[in-house]
């Protein structure tokens, strides 16, 4: 090894004791069990239903109470106490009302400190205490510590604690103490958390969701179409830009655009009062717990389809300038008959109803009026300066990619393209062929290209992340063809059908699983790929872990607007050191229910893969990374000290 990266080393370890003791506290966390991974995906802006995810540990948080206090609380208790960990503040706030005097909140203070002090002592038995330490309150670590490791034996040091828990509750700290414990554990029961895709667009707080994400202690993502629809357009693509604000209006979200990330809309506004009309097929999805002004919703309605308009005028010049993407079949605007208003798609000739367009010339549909470039330039300077959007972008690239190799499992949100053989479908881009993992590393290349050159608009790395959203051969899209302009304009329903990649059905097999796995350098007999993207109709009784356990689907759809066709919630997924777990949600009402009524969204757990014996640290991509730091303090060691 290098002796000046080893002479450097040695500032940071300037003695032998330092280097000894970094290495057994290391060779001690390889053998200690594996963190619980948490999986979910397809947030879609649902940021109450995935608060409540994050805070129960998808039931990890009462797995654990149950173990302790099952045989010795009643359910409700379990659930009350269950719900202080979920919701600490407000909980207390409604607990307090039930207390009559200061002697029984006191008295409850003392048994929820002990409880919550054994819960943390459970949940952080297989952390070491260093770990344990950087989750605890920061105020009050050296309190908790205290509390903590107390021991039996020493009973006689017992008044000592009663004193500490008197003392913090006659200093006016419980509640600050309890807050603080209650995150602690949230924190224990998930040691990562892995989101696989699709934070953005259809519900209403996605940036809340950033937020959270950005504040959490472990995290990493797999880009959905949806989070790279947005990346597209804070990276400059123009296209992109007006798919984003036309799903905002087409669900009712503009003030996301306006409020939250403070874009002005106000030019496009003035653009879509002067073109267009009232169209019941651009009327907004209103949310049902939303009340929404006839007047505002005609608003809406309007800028829904100038920005729908844009964008389709947007597609064309990038499909012929990009003949690579194969979509010719999407220059729309150039198959309509506009004396007739009737489109020709796949040689059949359909009439076209519920038209808007004033601001098309037939002679050369796909071009932008000056005032729509004018709106559309303005649109991406406010984009591209709001502070808070760079902020969740950053960090979506940041934390993001576009699939994941993690502890021997391949997580990624749509799909391995392939064809009906279970053949890697081959993309050619720039005279050269991709394919598997090939072809998504040199999407991942583009897009962060794109983002790294937010003053370009029109080259092939911002293309290509448009492409990502809507592209045959897009391992995010896994479809045919986005078919939205059909959906807004022609009856005939067979038109909106999107035929997915034979990915879809493949993905049963275990033998094509397999292959998926191997192309991604994994273990095919102990991985399993983690997929997101397609809601699971558990409805119609479709299974979300197939191929023999290969394959699991944990879309099960947060998006409220898709909860109809799944008939559940949503799945994550726990893989904890004894194995893996899949775990169905109910449909979350709302804080309140579970505040007062102790509601737990939670449904059956199902286990997917039992571990033969329990994983250890040294067995995952923590552990590769510790033995490869074990391996330069061992070089140091001699280095420096063993002469
Ligand atoms: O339901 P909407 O809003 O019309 O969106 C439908 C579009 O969303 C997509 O399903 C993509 O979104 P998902 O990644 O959530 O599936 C497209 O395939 C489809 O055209
Ligand atoms: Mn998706």
């Amino acid at each position: 090894m290098n002796s000046k990266y080893l002479d450097l080393l040695a500032q940071k370890y300037d003695c032998e004791e330092k280097v000894v003791t970094e290495i057994i506290n290391l060779e001690a966390i390889l053998n200690l069990p594996k963190g619980t991974e948490h999986f979910v995906s397809d947030l879609h802006g649902e940021y109450q239903a995935f608060q409540h995810v994050l805070r129960n540990g998808s039931g990890n948080v009462k797995g654990k109470i149950e173990d302790l206090y099952k045989k010795v609380l009643t359910e409700k208790e379990i659930k009350e106490f269950a719900t202080l960990v979920y919701y600490p503040e407000e909980k207390i706030k409604l607990i307090k009302n039930d207390f009559d005097n200061e002697r029984e909140l006191h008295q409850w203070y003392t048994v929820i400190i002990e409880r919550m002090i054994n819960l943390i002592s459970y949940a952080s038995s297989k952390y070491t205490r260093s770990k344990l330490r950087k989750a605890l309150p920061d105020q009050f670590v050296y309190i908790v510590e205290e509390l903590l490791y107390k021991t039996d034996e020493y009973t006689n040091k017992e008044p000592y604690y009663t004193k500490i828990v008197q003392q913090i509750i006659s200093l006016g700290q419980a509640d600050k103490l309890i807050i603080g414990l209650a995150y602690t554990t949230q924190q224990l029961v998930v040691d990562h958390l892995h989101v696989v895709g699709d934070i953005y667009d259809r519900g209403p707080e996605p940036d809340k969701i950033m937020d959270t994400l950005i504040n959490y202690h472990s995290v990493d993502i797999q880009w959905g179409n949806h989070d790279v629809l947005w990346l597209g357009a804070f990276s400059g693509s123009k296209v992109c830009l007006a798919n984003i604000i036309r799903i905002c209006a087409r669900y009712d979200n503009l003030d996301i655009i306006e409020d939250v990330y403070g874009i002005n809309l106000r030019p496009l506004l003035n653009l879509a009062e002067k073109y267009y009309n009232d169209n019941p097929v651009f009327r907004p999805k209103v949310h049902s717990d939303k009340i929404v002004s006839e007047e505002e919703q005609l608003q809406i309605t309007k800028i829904h389809q100038a920005i729908a308009m844009i964008q389709f005028k947007l597609e064309s010049p990038i499909i012929k300038r990009r003949p690579d993407f194969k979509m010719s079949e999407r220059l729309l605007l150039e198959k309509i008959d506009y004396d007739r208003n009737e489109i020709t798609i796949h040689g059949e000739t359909y009439s076209l109803e519920n038209t808007c367009f004033a601001t098309v010339n037939p002679e050369q549909p796909d071009q932008l009026l000056e005032e729509e470039e004018h709106v559309m330039d303005k649109l991406l300077f406010s984009v591209q300066h709001s502070e808070k959007l760079a902020r969740h972008m950053n960090f979506l690239m940041k934390k993001g990619s576009l699939y994941l190799r993690y502890n021997g499992n391949l997580l990624i949100h749509g799909c391995i393209p392939l064809d009906e053989e279970g053949n890697m479908e081959k993309m050619v881009i720039e005279n050269q062929t991709y394919a598997g993992r090939e072809l998504l590393d040199t999407f991942e290349y583009y897009l962060r290209h794109a983002f790294a050159h937010p003053e370009e608009t029109d080259d092939l790395a911002k293309d290509m992340v448009w492409y990502l959203w809507t592209g045959e051969y897009s391992s995010l899209f896994g479809k045919r063809e986005m078919t939205t302009f059909e959906r807004y304009f022609i009856k005939d329903k067979k038109t909106h059908k999107e035929r997915k990649n034979p990915y879809y059905h493949l993905r049963e097999n275990e033998e094509i699983c397999s292959k998926i796995l191997a192309e991604f350098d994994l273990n095919p007999d102990q991985g399993h790929i983690i997929n997101g993207h397609t809601p699971v109709k558990e409805i119609d009784g479709e299974d979300p872990i197939k191929a023999n356990g290969k394959m699991i689907v944990i879309d099960g759809g947060f998006s409220k607007a898709y909860q109809s066709t799944t008939g559940i919630a949503g799945y994550t997924l726990l893989y904890n050191s004894f194995g893996m777990q899949l775990v169905a949600h109910q449909h979350f009402n709302s804080k309140e229910d579970v505040l007062i009524n102790g509601t737990d969204v939670l449904s059956v757990k199902r286990l997917v893969d039992k571990e033969l014996e329990r994983k250890k640290v040294l067995e995952t991509n923590v552990g590769e990374e510790i033995i490869q730091e074990l391996s330069i303090l061992n070089s140091l060691m001699e280095y420096r000290y063993m002469k």
